[in-house]
């Protein structure tokens, strides 16, 4: 059993680890971590290799336990049990909003995700993969005239233009130009410290917050006057809103406009780094890259002018592969916090109320036990499936990754553009990582120089 109720704290121990320094405990490493270029987890990998794969820390004031079992990912994350509630910091609630689905209590979160996870059907879907495939074919198609590019700057449009497009056919270039600025101040005010005046990242954060909303609400009004009426995911929102209204279970506008942000910033940056990531790691395993390239030969759909159709995409079992490894070793969200609300057992460990408990992605996916050679890029590993609760790129149970579907469409339709359309050579090898970043990303974003395959 690994998570039981608490009845004889004599049989067990606490997990081993440092409690550090009085009053800041660990905080100062942590946050040394999270601006070093080997980024934030490096703080837990060197406490895993001393510890094991269960250690105790304080960081904040709270003392954390990370764990990287997936028995425990299992208990923890699968039934969702009550026992745990997600854990968020305070400032990113504050910046997504009370009634963001990310920070929401356990009730509250499994009505707000039966409405939302309606938006993501398989007709959602099947447009959206039209769509992304056009804008991607449009995007790539400049490359030819750059030649050099930053992979996780175009991944960044890319991403935002598909998803705003999907939510709510966002198609302007003033308005998207202004809505892709505000929402990187979003995001960066996230991990800043929640100061209140002009000038600090928090406070902008804010600011970039307010306008969001208010250009949200007046779309919202003229979807209401029907003076715009379109196929998205707003006017499904809208329209249930207005056909249902028996039921009582409705999402009002503020839980709508806080949502819709949370899925932008959700899926932009996510997705924009796993394609980065997948780049650098075929640019340093060529013979993956050229048998992919082969594979993607033979599909029907190499030329630019025919788009992909859904059910393409799976037949596209080794470009699949390539993605799933990918999001294996980038492990783009490193561990999942759930908060301990009473006093239990997890394996042999006894575990406090009030404990935050991290289910470590990370670490599980570079469990030699689990995987063979795991710090090695082998698509061909997942030629058979991973065993339960080994593979956690998109997290686990009840609140597994919404976008999973649409995240993985986007990195494979990517994926078969780009090794159908060009070579590429990155041209800053550094594998350093962006400091301060929510996500592990490239700290360069992956200069790459290309070259037309008509031309090779
Ligand atoms: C490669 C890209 C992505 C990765 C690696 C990723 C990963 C994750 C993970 C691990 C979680 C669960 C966190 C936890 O349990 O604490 C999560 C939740 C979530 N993701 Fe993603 N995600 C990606 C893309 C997207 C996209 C494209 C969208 C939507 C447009 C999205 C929307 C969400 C939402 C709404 C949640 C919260 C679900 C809930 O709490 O019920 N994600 N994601």
């Amino acid at each position: 059993c690994t998570t039981t109720s608490h009845d004889d704290s004599k049989c067990c121990r606490i997990p081993p680890g440092s409690s550090g320094f009085p009053l800041v405990g660990e905080t100062l490493a942590f946050v040394r971590a999270y601006s070093g270029t080997n980024g934030v987890y490096d703080f837990v990998r060197k406490r895993h290799l001393k510890y094991g794969d269960c250690f105790r820390t304080n960081i904040f004031g709270q003392t954390h336990v990370f764990i990287s079992r997936t028995n425990v990912a299992k208990s923890l994350l699968g039934s969702e049990s009550i026992d745990f509630s997600k854990r968020y910091i305070k400032s990113i609630g504050e910046l997504l909003g009370k009634q963001s689905m990310l920070c929401s209590s356990h009730e509250h979160h499994a009505f707000l995700r039966r409405h939302i996870s309606n938006l993501f059907t398989f007709d959602s879907l099947a447009s959206f993969i039209e769509h992304f495939d056009e804008l991607t074919v449009q995007i790539l198609k400049q490359w030819e005239r750059k030649k050099h590019v930053v992979v996780f700057d175009d991944a960044m449009k890319l991403t935002f233009r598909a998803i705003c497009k999907m939510i709510m056919s966002l198609n302007e270039e003033e308005e998207l130009k202004r809505l892709q600025h505000d929402i990187f101040l979003i995001t960066e005010a996230m991990l800043s410290f929640p100061l209140r005046f002009p000038g600090t990242r928090f406070y902008e954060g804010l600011q970039a917050r307010k306008r969001v909303m208010n250009a949200l609400r007046e779309k919202i009004a003229l979807r209401r006057k029907g003076f715009e009426n379109k196929r998205d995911f707003l006017q499904f929102l809208l329209s249930a809103d207005q056909s249902d209204k028996r039921n009582g279970e409705l999402l009002n506008d503020e839980q709508i406009l806080d949502n819709i942000l949370t899925l932008i910033i959700a899926g932009q940056v996510t997705t924009a780094s796993a394609i980065t990531w997948m780049v650098k790691y075929l640019d340093k395993h060529a013979e993956v890259q050229d048998k992919l390239r082969e594979m993607q030969m033979d599909c029907k759909y190499k030329n630019s002018d025919s788009t992909i159709a859904p059910g393409t995409l799976n037949e596209m079992q080794y470009a699949s592969k390539v993605v799933k490894e990918t999001l294996r070793m980038a492990t783009i969200v490193s561990w999942f916090p759930r908060e301990t609300l009473k006093d239990c057992q997890i394996g042999e460990y006894q575990i406090k109320k009030g404990w935050i408990i991290n289910v470590d992605a990370r670490g599980i996916h570079y469990d030699s036990t689990i995987y063979n050679d795991p710090t090695k890029f082998i698509p061909s590993r997942f030629d058979e499936d991973p065993k339960s609760y080994s593979f956690l790129a998109f997290g686990a149970g009840g609140r597994t990754c919404l976008g999973m579907n649409l995240a993985k469409v986007m990195m494979l339709v990517f994926l078969h553009r780009l090794v159908t359309t060009y070579r590429w050579k990155v041209t800053d090898k550094d594998w350093s990582v962006e400091k301060w970043a929510m996500f592990p990303r490239l700290r360069n974003g992956c200069p790459i120089t290309v070259y037309p395959l008509q031309d090779t």
